[in-house]
């Protein structure tokens, strides 16, 4: 989106020296004697000076299913690859079928403790995905789940229909493509314009023995085509040119990106296109490390996510930000941007959220340290840090 706030290192070319602009001054973080964060060059978008009090932001979630994976991880453990358990009949498989049988209170109850522990952890906002119902009845009873918890709880919500997460069984790609194209995406448009629904995102898991490209192009065309933004899964496993797909549609994000091209990554930097990037899944599936340093220094807009699902269970922005800094080689202050103002761009939403400015909303945490960085570098510690979270300007949450 033009004119939405992000920052890129291209941008900002000195900001892994600090966060503000040069006339910035910097702030003090809930105590005397945090030392000064030296001054950025010039860039573009600028980080708010309060950025280190925003609200964190995940901009990648599959926060509603039934069911129990616990075994899987044992499995991984021995050996098993996350598609040798999608092939047989697990992973996202298992979770359809426990999915569908849920009520729609049982997976609104699980739900809602879940986006509670995220709110713990200090999120305000947080992109929530269908995707485990694949059938037009039980991907609608995702997203009234989600639209639910939109409308009764404080957490900021950013919602994503991701009917094409997997090949439902008995079908082809190339027909659940056709039943998405023609059976979902015509109801959630007129969901949506009767103020029944409110969904924001499309998504789509792009992989070798998923959907393929020309699959996944129909699909994320159409759902343009009523409207929603392009933000779906892609060069995860295999290298399959999905963000050179995503930035010829237009794509606002692209997550995953373990196995993108070089030509996938200099296209997404000229077309803003943002990378959300999964430090989680990387991590719990041993895959290749997706290369944020190459998009950093290439000017992509990197924001991260939590990925939270039942094969990477964890609700925790900070964790997320510490496995970034170790793992991808992000600096501090390069993970704080990617959990606050540019996974807010991901989500089209840097204009309300993401930073601590005026005109913005108001979401801010706040930490009983001096230092801001001890919310990335205490590894696991922050149910200990954090004293409060405040959206809108309201305490939602307090130690
Ligand atoms: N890769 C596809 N989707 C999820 C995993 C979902 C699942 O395994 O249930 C992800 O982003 O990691
Ligand atoms: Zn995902």
């Amino acid at each position: 989106m033009m004119g939405d706030n992000a920052v890129s290192q291209r941008q900002s070319s000195n900001f892994t020296g600090g966060l503000f602009s040069p006339r910035e001054q910097a702030p003090t973080w809930s105590s005397p004697g945090c030392p000064t964060i030296s001054s950025a060059s010039h860039c573009e978008y600028q980080l708010s000076s309060d950025q280190e009090k925003a609200g964190l932001v995940d901009a990648h979630t599959h926060p509603v299913w039934a069911g129990e994976r616990v075994h899987e991880f044992a499995m991984k453990l021995a050996g098993a690859t996350y598609m040798d358990i999608h092939q047989a009949g697990g992973g996202i498989n298992f979770t359809v079928e426990r999915t569908r049988q849920a009520s729609e209170e049982e997976l609104y109850s699980s739900f809602q403790q879940r986006l509670g522990c995220m709110m713990r952890a200090g999120t305000t906002l947080v992109e929530c995905k269908s995707g485990y119902g694949l059938n037009l009845e039980t991907e609608l009873k995702m997203l009234r789940v989600i639209e639910r918890a939109r409308q009764e709880l404080d957490i900021g919500i950013s919602a994503t229909y991701c009917g094409a997460h997997s090949v439902p069984k008995g079908k082809t790609a190339s027909e659940a493509a056709d039943d998405i194209i023609k059976n979902h995406l015509p109801r959630l448009k007129e969901l949506g314009r009767n103020g029944e629904i409110h969904v924001d995102n499309i998504d789509v898991f792009c992989e070798k023995d998923v959907f393929d490209l020309d699959s996944t192009r129909r699909i994320l065309q159409s759902g343009k085509d009523i409207g929603l933004q392009i933000n779906f899964h892609g060069d995860e496993l295999h290298p399959m040119k999905a963000a050179e797909l995503g930035v010829e549609l237009g794509a606002q994000a692209i997550s995953h990106l373990e196995e993108v091209s070089d030509e996938g990554i200099a296209a997404m930097a000229s077309a803003r296109c943002s990378a959300v990037l999964l430090p989680t899944t990387a991590y719990m599936l041993r895959l290749k490390q997706p290369r944020a340093r190459k998009m950093l220094d290439e000017g992509v807009i990197v924001a991260l996510g939590s990925d939270f699902n039942p094969n990477a269970y964890c609700f925790s922005m900070p964790m997320v930000m510490h496995l970034a800094c170790v793992n991808m080689r992000m600096s501090m202050p390069e993970a704080l941007a990617a959990a606050t103002i540019n996974a807010a761009y991901a989500l089209g939403k840097s204009h309300t959220q993401g930073s601590l400015e005026v005109g913005k909303q108001g979401d801010l945490i706040i930490i009983n340290s001096p230092r801001w960085e001890h919310l990335i570098y205490q590894f696991g510690g922050h149910h200990e840090l954090i004293d409060y979270v405040i959206a809108k300007g309201k305490v939602i949450y307090k130690k």
